[in-house]
């Protein structure tokens, strides 16, 4: 990461403070490991609370300089889980802004001397440091704790190594043409792999300029893509949407990923931008495995995630331990191997060694097909998509699909209820356009005309809100919990 930023002199990242150059950041990482004390931390645990921004990025490269592993805390967490993700990740030391030292207060009081502040006011009250271009890392040494979304059990703190990151970043390079040229507007969460690797670290390896801001706010993102950098109106009228199609025809890449991507949205998305999304598949522990093609849209399909990265190997395996990968329209869990692929999960070897098999891959517990292109078709997890009714296997994802596609319905989620008769049967929560309404008994047949009927949902329920987690992504066992 750090000779790849010595190569650039440019801007490596603009947020609501100004520009700020790759020579700034190595400068100010310099400044943040010598604030930790200059003694080697050597795969010891730091944790860092840091808004989005600049910041953010100095004190990530800090704690690496240092020998830490990053363990990123976001201000969306309520004080017991800021709790829970530094007593697991056992880190000793925190490197805090001071605006949000507040949030982590009450940890701080519980813990009572345990952990020690660093304030991030060190980036612009040491002065810059004569040598800081000696910054190195050791390849695989534990370089980042990205915690689950606690979505399957409690979160685990999955470890990667400088050395998986590296192979990360360096297939995203590749498959989706990162170059110096290239301008990201940053609007994700950074505790999260998409936001941390996929977005920032990708872009500060390549020498893109990164543009920050301090959240996602859909007025500011579409006035910035509009009207450029310097300009950012109040409002988007709505006969802004052909300048908008138009701003937004020109950005080089759109990507979607972490959850299924419906096809509604795919459509919709094409026609208000004129782009062509870039479904891609990953998790934590492996970084992205399967992307469609980054170089050109027109082999972009709606509904797959493409096929796998360069580096990373992907196998499909029955339920008999049959390896179906080659079989067009088979079904199998997705096993991974290749660098990509993480460490270990803090503290738990044998909760690390259950997810891989005998010969090195590890079960993601997705389950996914391939077609007779090599396309990748991701159905959804085992525990919580894959519905057995009637001898049928369905995909959850698959079915909210196409419940998508109904005009009333806004928003959906598609789980298994235990039954005598079916095994399952699939039930379905929505939340519905303001005035409308929708019965089972209207539902049904307008199901019965797009989708099979042992996949058509037997129970409905109409909610205001679907239970999701912090990240957005649906609480599946919130969801069942609704039809006991
Ligand atoms: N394009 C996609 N389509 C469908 N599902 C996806 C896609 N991309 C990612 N996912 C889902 O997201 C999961 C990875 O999410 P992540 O690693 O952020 O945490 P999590 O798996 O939700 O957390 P936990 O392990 O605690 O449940 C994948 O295993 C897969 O189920």
């Amino acid at each position: 990461m750090f000779n790849a930023a010595k190569r650039y002199a440019t801007v490596a990242i603009v947020d609501d403070a100004g520009e700020h150059t790759y020579v700034q950041l190595l400068q100010d990482a310099r400044k943040v490991k010598s604030a930790l004390g200059d003694r080697d931390h050597k795969g010891a645990s730091i944790a860092m609370l840091v808004p989005n921004g600049y910041q953010y990025a100095a004190v990530q490269w800090g704690i690496w300089a240092a020998g830490g592993a990053v363990v990123p805390l976001s201000p969306m967490h309520p004080d017991r889980e800021l709790e829970y993700f530094i007593t697991n990740s056992e880190a000793k030391t925190l490197v805090c802004h001071p605006a949000l030292l507040p949030n982590v207060q009450p940890v701080l009081d519980r813990l009572q001397g345990q952990i020690s502040v660093v304030s991030t006011d060190v980036i612009h009250d040491l002065p810059n440091l004569p040598q800081a271009d000696d910054l190195a890392v050791d390849d695989e040494q534990g370089a980042l704790f990205i915690y689950t979304s606690g979505t399957t059990g409690k979160p685990k703190g999955v470890v990667l190594t400088h050395a998986n990151i590296a192979a990360q970043i360096t297939d995203l390079e590749e498959a989706w043409g990162w170059t110096p040229e290239d301008r990201l507007l940053h609007v994700l969460p950074l505790h999260h792999l998409h936001g941390i690797i996929v977005a920032l670290c990708t872009a500060l390896w390549s020498g893109a300029t990164t543009e920050m801001l301090p959240k996602f706010d859909k007025d500011r993102v579409w006035n910035r893509i509009i009207d450029g950098p310097q300009d950012a109106a109040e409002e988007m009228p709505t006969e802004r949407q052909r300048q908008a199609y138009t701003a937004m025809n020109s950005l080089r890449l759109t990507c979607s990923g972490s959850a299924a991507l419906p096809t509604s949205v795919f459509r919709r998305w094409q026609k208000a931008t004129g782009q062509i999304m870039l479904e891609r598949y990953g998790m934590s522990e492996i970084g992205m495995a399967l992307s469609n093609d980054g170089l050109n849209p027109q082999n972009r399909k709606a509904g797959s995630v493409g096929k796998p990265l360069p580096k990373v190997q992907v196998r499909l395996i029955d339920a008999e331990g049959k390896d179906v990968t080659e079989t067009p329209g088979a079904s199998g869990t997705i096993q991974i191997k290749g660098p990509n692929v993480f460490h270990a999960y803090y503290g738990l070897p044998e909760k690390t060694a259950k997810e891989f098999t005998s010969d090195g891959w590890f079960i993601t517990g997705d389950v996914g097909t391939r077609d007779s292109d090599g396309l990748y078709y991701i159905m959804g997890r085992m525990s919580v998509d894959i519905i057995k009714s009637g001898g049928f296997k369905l995909s959850a994802l698959e079915i909210e699909r196409e419940l998508l596609e109904h005009p009333n319905i806004v928003d959906v989620a598609v789980v298994g209820v235990p039954s005598e008769d079916w095994g399952e049967v699939v039930a379905t929560a929505v939340t519905l356009k303001p005035d409308t309404t929708l019965t089972i008994e209207e539902l049904k047949p307008w199901c019965y005309e797009r989708i099979s009927r042992y996949k058509t949902p037997k129970l409905l329920r109409i909610v205001d809100e679907l239970p999701r987690n912090l990240m957005g992504k649906l609480d599946k066992k919130a969801v069942k919990a609704m039809f006991a």
